[in-house]
């Protein structure tokens, strides 16, 4: 893995080059030449209808099985299944930990979270001119059991602790692990998935990394005891943010599941 920092080279050549093709027209990813999907590379908020809903900052979320030997970008896929790889085995480790902890099968993840349903999200946060007004990443939830987080040594990253939001001091000799909202629910909120997101910065570019620790999406998310949540498959639940974010302009997340909903 590169290391001063992290990716910093690699991402600065993707990242480039969507700007060098995006400059002057609108342009696909697949104009751009670029080894990823259709449909993995999301600047700002598609669905933001007021500057208070955009994220100023442009991301690849790109699926495990979609990361491949990709010609001019070869160094690029080997850099990121390199992490993934490394990442993929904390995830687990740790995931069966915090089972373990609850007294509950500690082979669901092995069974249901294979690294090629995971995903892997590369951030870049440009410098922002109106940095008080616009967020870098919106205020949000993970949709996943566990995220890890790599991130640059210029910081922006915030989470909710006790009701008020906490800077996460950078650190790119660091990794970050977030609860996401299946283990929220597989828990019956006794794990609570974090609400975090990125505040702008007037000067400086910030690079981070997200790997997403996901199940199938046949995978059905339901605990032992009587649960607060009513069991749902990860497919549904993707399917019910994707519909609330079209809708609404937001996520609901998991008070959709609720039973007393
Ligand atoms: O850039 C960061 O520090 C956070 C990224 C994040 O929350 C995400 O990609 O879901
Ligand atoms: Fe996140």
């Amino acid at each position: 893995m590169d290391s001063d920092p992290p990716f910093r080279q690699t991402y600065k050549t993707l990242f480039d080059k969507t700007s060098e093709e995006t400059c002057n027209k609108v342009v696909t990813v697949e104009e751009c030449e670029l080894p990823f999907p259709a449909g993995s590379y999301r600047w700002g908020t598609p669905s933001a209808t007021c500057l208070k809903q955009l994220s100023w900052s442009e991301a690849f979320h790109i699926p495990m099985t979609d990361i491949s030997d990709s010609g001019a970008f070869s160094s690029l896929s080997s850099t990121m299944e390199q992490f993934a790889t490394t990442v993929a085995g904390l995830a687990k480790k740790l995931a069966g930990i915090l089972a373990e902890k609850l007294g509950q099968k500690t082979t669901f993840f092995e069974e249901n979270c294979l690294p090629s349903a995971c995903y892997l999200r590369m951030n870049r946060y440009p410098p922002c001119p109106f940095s008080l007004e616009v967020h870098g990443l919106m205020p949000h939830t993970d949709s996943d059991f566990l995220t890890i987080l790599h991130q640059d040594e210029v910081g922006g990253l915030q989470l909710v602790k006790d009701e008020k939001w906490i800077s996460v001091k950078p650190n790119p000799e660091a990794l970050i692990i977030n609860i996401g909202d299946l283990f929220q629910a597989w828990s019956n909120d006794v794990y609570k998935s974090v609400q975090h997101r990125v505040v702008t910065n007037p000067t400086m570019e910030r690079f981070s990394t997200a790997y997403f620790f996901c199940p199938s999406y046949d995978t059905v998310i339901q605990n032992s005891e009587p649960s607060i949540y009513r069991k749902f498959s990860f497919r549904e639940y993707r399917q019910q943010v994707q519909a609330d974010v079209q809708k609404l302009g937001h996520k609901v997340g998991l008070p959709r599941f609720l039973l007393s909903h």
